[in-house]
């Protein structure tokens, strides 16, 4: 059920939250600058010299971005039996993601969505249709099934320049708030299909959103996904907002306006995890971004990290990544798409 048909105006507190993109994008520039993961894109979403990040905050962006990459990478690459398969960004900003995908593996049969308020998307696609690198990923190998010419005039700014498509990639300017008024049939009018093998992803955004406006999300997607059996939800967010590190973490954003709304239903491991078995999903798992670290980071690749950048605030570290967690969950009624999902692990 969608919450209200009239367009929010937008408020100085969404300014502030539009806000926690350039956050997002100086940290993903901070760490691939520093070495510790390749993105030839992101340099192209800041401007000047984005500020440097400490070590610290590099090593939880390091995780961040691989674990969701992991995910995003094992959809894609476990899927070839299915004709078409969708990821869907809430809340995208200038996610480079689609960009290092497309670049390294060619999404032949996976149509790509971002969403975020008019603000980003139009920054966003101006930034896309002015440089050639952006560009010319967008272009890269013809998609197997979603057959387009692949010319730059298959690269259209629609919406006065709000949203952009491409023969596999779509970017739709819009309020996640009214998700079934404004952006499923924005979704639907660019050829997103409920019946085609979907991940949503949504890196730090839910959060922000009311436990009505986020409910809303997952109510719309478990009732109108749920016919096509596969599909599947990737979330980071912060949780734990009770100690003494959760409330300085909430007392930093509210200083600059910004409310972590979402705590307020889903504080936990469990509440995140909640969210989808009180649906119905069949599968949901948690974990927080320490466990992550300490279970999916491989010796190897932490002697890297080190040698990258020396990390010597280990309790710091664990403190604020605790703070950070994934949750995967799936429906998987379809038997195909169960046997494919439920083999994806971080
Ligand atoms: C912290 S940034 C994360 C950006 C991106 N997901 C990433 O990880 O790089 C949060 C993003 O959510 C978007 N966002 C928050 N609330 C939104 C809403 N109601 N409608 C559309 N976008 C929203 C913001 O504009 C911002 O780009």
């Amino acid at each position: 059920m969608d919450i209200s048909h009239s367009p929010t105006p937008s408020t100085n507190e969404d300014e502030a939250v539009r806000s926690t993109n350039n956050d997002a994008a100086f940290s993903r520039h901070s760490a691939v600058a520093a070495g510790y993961l390749q993105d030839q894109f992101i340099k192209h979403f800041v401007r000047n010299s984005p500020p440097k990040r400490p070590p610290l905050i590099n090593r939880g962006t390091y995780c961040r971005l691989t674990g969701v990459k992991s995910i995003l990478k094992q959809f894609i690459e476990k899927t070839p039996q299915f004709k078409e398969t969708q990821i869907v960004s809430l809340g995208a900003g200038y996610d480079t993601t689609y960009f290092v995908l497309k670049s390294e593996f060619g999404l032949s049969a996976t149509r790509y969505f971002e969403i975020d308020f008019p603000e980003i998307t139009s920054t966003k696609a101006m930034t896309i249709s002015r440089k050639r690198p952006l560009k010319s990923a967008l272009l890269q190998t013809p998609n197997r099934t979603l057959a387009a010419p692949s010319t730059a005039d298959s690269i259209k700014i629609n919406n006065s320049g709000l949203d952009l498509s491409s023969p596999d990639y779509y970017l739709i300017s819009g309020d996640l708030r009214h998700f079934e008024s404004q952006i499923a049939p924005k979704l639907l009018e660019n050829g997103f299909k409920t019946s085609v093998p979907t991940l949503f992803l949504s890196e730090c955004v839910l959060i922000y959103l009311d436990s009505e406006h986020s409910n809303a999300i997952l109510d719309w997607v478990t009732a109108n996904m749920k016919p096509s059996g596969c599909f599947a939800f990737l979330t980071y967010e912060q949780i734990n907002p009770s100690d003494s590190f959760g409330q300085m973490m909430i007392q930093n954003l509210r200083n600059r306006g910004i409310e972590l709304k979402g705590l307020v239903g889903c504080p936990t491991l469990e509440s995140q995890k909640q969210r989808y078995v009180s649906r119905g999903w069949d599968h949901a798992e948690v974990l927080d971004l320490d466990q992550y670290h300490q279970k999916y980071v491989s010796h190897e690749e932490k002697a890297r990290l080190t040698k990258v950048e020396m990390l010597d605030e280990w309790e710091e570290f664990t403190l604020l990544a605790q703070h950070y967690c994934f949750t995967f969950a799936y429906s998987a009624q379809n038997p195909e798409f169960r046997e494919i999902i439920s083999d994806i692990h971080f």
